[in-house]
């Protein structure tokens, strides 16, 4: 059931509404949750996102009737992996300094998405709730006869190079560069690999959900628009066919063999899901008259934390877009915030470093580390003849925190861990001209 084409699949429009989908017409129960006898014998289990008394507006839960319940699984094992770390280390000395990777190198990458997951930065705490892990992974297998499972947050997929089958027990997402996935904490999924050797980025999400930013001014529409999200429809497979299931509980893996596929869910409904977006999609908003807005316009999703406005994270892209302001600085100006940004790149070149920053690559300025455009973004910018332009080609994205990102041992250790970034701006010299 699960072997149609990328370009064939289907999927439910929106993000986190009611979704209903039925592989089997008659499988999902009709005005009751869990009747007697369900439908077809099939097993009812809720999967709850949310608190059961969680407000009604962040209330996520789901319906699912499956062929046996996830409790049917074998005894767990401890599993290594040793390069996926949780929350803040406290051991690394972190210099008050900006920080750059070059490309995240494609070797060693005889692994699947879980063995070749590989934590760059991260903060907070899984137990906590609060905060996020930035990982990106290098593989070139499929998972095939593996699935995971993570207990301590929601996974966001951001793929730079490959396309991702992700199967779900909720059913199917074809994800390519571009595009981005959101996998509910707690979902079963797997992950293979269709063009082979793949690399992105992963915002692992301890703390609340991502959700739709608030518009205010910009009115009803507009950023990502809710039904440009897509869910899958429900999709099961044969139920003899044996899969190891691989767990993420408090920061510790675990491994379980199970005798049936934990993908085996006939029909579902309920407003927890998987989904993906097309960052194509995103209705970009930017000046029309003067000077560089802040770049929370470019929001796709927030987690908020506890105190208003300042987020557990935000999901910020960097799109293609036309750059119209007059009389204006026109890439990012001069800063020290007190948000923390780890970005990547997706693909093509990033403005404000139009050299200095490659796709697969990473940076890291952290709370209040100044930082900006590199000596040939200013140089550009400051004698550039302002007609409009378009940025094309390009889409750079941000991680931004509240919370300080701790790079984890292997990024600190990493060759391609940039020694000399700090001189991209060592040209920025005294013009002062009284
Ligand atoms: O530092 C960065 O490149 C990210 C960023 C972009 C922008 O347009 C304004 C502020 C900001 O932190
Ligand atoms: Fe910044």
């Amino acid at each position: 059931m699960t072997n149609a084409s990328a370009a064939e699949r289907r999927y439910q429009s929106g993000f986190g509404n009611e979704y209903a989908t039925e592989a089997v017409p008659g499988a999902l129960p009709q005005g009751r949750n869990s009747p007697q006898r369900a439908p077809f014998d099939l097993y009812p289990e809720l999967i709850s996102g949310t608190a059961f008394t969680a407000p009604r507006h962040e209330n996520r839960r789901t319906w699912v009737y499956r062929r046996q319940p996830s409790v049917v699984a074998g005894r767990y094992k401890p599993y290594t992996q040793l390069l996926w770390k949780t929350g803040a280390d406290r051991e690394i000395a972190l210099p008050p300094e900006p920080m750059r990777w070059g490309p995240i190198p494609l070797d060693n990458a005889d692994v699947d998405v879980i063995d070749g997951m590989r934590t760059l930065a991260a903060n907070g705490d899984a137990d906590a709730q609060a905060g996020l892990a930035a990982h990106v992974y290098v593989a070139s297998k499929s998972m095939n006869r593996r699935a995971f499972v993570n207990a301590d947050g929601e996974m966001l997929f951001v793929p730079q190079q490959g396309r991702l089958e992700i199967t779900t027990e909720m059913g199917v997402l074809d994800v390519k560069p571009g595009e981005i996935a959101l996998l509910p904490r707690g979902v079963v999924f797997k992950v293979d690999l269709p063009e082979g050797l793949s690399r992105g980025y992963v915002c692992e999400n301890y703390g609340a959900q991502f959700r739709l930013p608030e518009l205010g001014p910009i009115g009803s529409n507009g950023l990502a628009n809710a039904r440009d999200f897509q869910a899958p429809v429900a999709a099961y497979e044969d139920a003899t066919v044996a899969y190891e299931l691989v767990k993420k509980f408090g920061g510790r893996f675990w491994s379980a063999p199970t005798k049936h596929s934990p993908f085996n869910v006939v029909a579902w409904h309920g407003n927890l899901s998987p989904v993906k977006y097309d960052t194509a999609h995103f209705m970009t908003i930017g000046s029309i008259s003067f000077d560089h807005p802040d770049p929370s316009i470019f929001t796709v999703l927030t987690s908020p934390s506890d105190t208003p406005g300042t987020a557990n994270c935000d999901f910020v892209i960097f799109p293609p877009r036309w750059l119209v302001m007059e009389d204006t600085f026109r890439p990012p100006w001069y800063h020290r915030n007190l948000m923390s940004e780890f970005m990547g790149l997706v693909y093509g070149e990033y403005d404000a470093k139009p050299g200095g920053f490659k796709p697969g690559g990473a940076s890291l300025h952290n709370c209040m580390v100044p930082h900006g455009p590199d000596e040939e973004a200013f140089e550009k910018a400051s004698h550039s003849d302002l007609k409009p332009q378009k940025l094309d080609n390009t889409l750079a994205f941000m991680f931004e925190s509240r919370l300080r990102f701790i790079p984890s041992g292997y990024a600190m250790q990493s060759p391609v861990l940039d020694q000399n970034y700090a001189d991209c701006w060592a040209g920025l010299t005294d013009n002062f001209k009284p």
